[in-house]
């Protein structure tokens, strides 16, 4: 403007916002399966948005432009609340997704995916007005060092208007009385103001926070509070909790009953009344219960996934996550300072091998069966469709435990045939784990030993949750045999957690590499690399937005 309209503006504004989940900035959808995978990660969890603004101050002095440049970010939590699949399609079919970044516009259709929002509603529209007026007010109207008094704002500060602020007549040392000041506080929007005395002149002035500062010049402002530490710092008590409350049946109690009071349920688990009300008011707390004066009801969450026979119930895993993981997990700082697994000083003895470890009993068996079988049951879906696989006419699914990702595809690909081949202990146990009025003739079961014994014949091999427990030795061999069998053309699926290149997303797969297997969780480079190793290429990779990602690659056709 200056160069071209010999013009100077008075002051420039640039804005732009983000979304950003667990680390990850998420920015404009390109198509829609982007913005289905972006909602899907929004999807039942707290986010964050955030504006940057650049505010320039422009003047021109002997024709030459003078700039100064002033930049603030305002963040604001957002939590979605769990959406169906359904209702996300439906969203995103609606076309408003594709030019928000995050992928939804709070302001329209998406504010229905919102449960709640703490912090500016304006700055997750895209532009955080309050800050901004609060920072205009500073530049144009900066407070003096001496005797602020201070106190904090709720709402919007009173500024008349923009015009008001930069037309530059006022200063620090000659403030007027401000009648909006009483205008906004006899109608309840600003819960207090801002004082100013100057040496000369006593004024009063709403408008903007100034930070108080102490006789060393040290500002005595709150702190902002380290909301993801707090939470952090929390979490293993939020963790227990679940996993007691599922472990005592909570759930599974209130499932299709109306409100309980705590001694009802008490009574139910065999509880202390005083034990069980502090735990109903945690889930309450945690949003796993609803509270209300006629007693404790689940959520739809709780009904959903909560409860042991609900179709997508995680029971099975929070189960393990108690009575596996969690032992594991408090002696994380020997196995940290010993680069080794704890299974001696969390169970009493060595694991030579991670699945013997698991199979010595039929109760600690049946309890990581079911916790396979609810991961798998809720990522098959999402695993079987990550590629078009209609044109496979038989798969083996090699250490597939209970079947659940194989029933999944034989639903979707009525043409194919799929053999779960599992260790014998398991297979022998499966029975239990079979959906309930379906034809079952595509699955079959074969037991096995992947190392040793001859892998049925199939033209899709199938990896799912196998490669991140293994030690490289053993990958080797597994992969050399899977190679050997598979003829040019066939293909072998992995559906593990594939890590972004830095290798710290998702949380989730560098959590669990905590565990110290001697296997690992890889980045998709890094999956590329392995199976060129063993002759297979075209290595396609699929984020789902589900706990599983899919890595689909073909085995190389033998060169004339
Ligand atoms: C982490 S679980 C994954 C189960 C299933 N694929 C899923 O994604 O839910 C690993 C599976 O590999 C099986 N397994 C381990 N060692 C095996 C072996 N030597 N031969 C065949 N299966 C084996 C285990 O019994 C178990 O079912």
């Amino acid at each position: 403007m200056h160069v071209k309209h010999l013009r100077t503006p008075d002051v420039v504004i640039g804005a732009d916002t983000i979304v950003s989940v667990d680390e990850q900035i998420l920015e404009k959808p390109v198509d829609k399966q982007d913005a289905y995978r972006m909602l899907s990660r929004l999807n039942g969890k707290e986010h964050s948005v955030f504006t940057g603004v650049a505010i320039v101050h422009c003047s021109s002095k002997d024709n030459q432009l003078e700039t100064e440049v002033t930049d603030f970010y305002e963040e604001t939590k957002v939590k979605f609340s769990d959406l169906s699949e359904e209702l996300l399609w439906e969203y995103i079919h609606s076309g408003e997704p594709m030019d928000k970044a995050g992928g939804y516009g709070i302001q329209a259709l998406g504010g229905m995916l919102v449960e709640y929002v703490h912090g500016d509603f304006l700055n997750v529209v895209g532009f955080p007005l309050n800050h901004f007026c609060k920072k205009l007010a500073e530049l144009y109207y900066p407070p003096s060092k001496h005797n602020v008094q201070h106190k904090k704002y709720d709402s919007i500060p009173s500024v008349d208007t923009f015009e008001n602020l930069s037309d530059g007549e006022n200063d620090s040392s000659n403030f007027t009385e401000h009648k909006g000041a009483s205008k906004l506080d006899s109608s309840g929007m600003c819960s207090s103001e801002a004082i100013y005395n100057s040496e000369n002149s006593s004024s009063v002035r709403t408008g903007f926070m100034v930070p108080l500062e102490n006789q060393n010049g040290v500002s005595e402002s709150a702190p902002k509070l380290p909301s993801k530490i707090l939470d952090l710092m929390d979490g293993f008590r939020a963790s227990k909790a679940l996993f007691v409350a599922s472990k005592l049946k909570i759930f599974d109690n209130l499932k299709d009953k109306g409100p309980l009071k705590a001694v009802d349920i008490a009574n139910e688990i065999g509880a202390s009344v005083c034990g069980t009300e502090r735990l109903l008011d945690a889930c309450a707390a945690l949003g796993l219960l609803e509270k209300t004066p006629q007693g404790y009801s689940n959520t739809d969450s709780a009904n959903a996934y909560l409860t042991s026979d609900g179709e997508y119930s995680l029971h099975g895993y929070i189960i393990h996550s108690n009575d596996h993981l969690w032992p594991l997990f408090t002696n994380l700082e020997s196995a940290v300072k010993e680069g080794s697994r704890q299974n001696h000083r969390a169970f009493g003895k060595k694991a030579d091998d991670l699945f013997k470890d698991y199979y010595h009993s039929q109760e600690v068996k049946q309890r990581f069966m079911a916790a396979m079988h609810s991961i798998a049951h809720l990522t098959a879906r999402d695993v079987a469709t990550a590629f078009d696989l209609s044109r496979f006419k038989s798969a083996c699914d090699l250490g597939g435990c209970t079947g659940a990702l194989a029933h999944e595809l034989v639903q979707i690909y009525p043409n194919l045939k799929v053999t779960v081949f599992d260790l014998p202990e398991v297979i022998a146990n499966t029975s239990y784990f079979q959906p309930s009025g379906q034809h079952m003739a595509p699955v079959t079961f074969a037991s096995g030993d992947f190392f040793k014994d001859n892998l049925p014949e199939a033209d899709l091999y199938i990896l799912s949750r196998v490669l991140h427990d293994w030690p490289d030795e053993k990958i080797h061999v597994l992969l050399s045999r899977i190679s050997a069998v598979c003829k040019p053309g066939s293909a072998l699926l992995v559906a593990e957690i594939v890590l972004d290149e830095k290798k710290t997303y998702p949380p989730r797969a560098v959590l669990q590499s905590l565990s110290m297997t001697e296997g690992k969780q890889r980045s998709g480079s890094e999956y590329k690399q392995l199976l060129e190793k063993y002759g297979f290429t075209n290595t396609q990779i699929k984020i789902t937005g589900n706990l599983l990602d899919a890595v689909l690659c073909f085995k190389k056709s033998l060169s004339p």
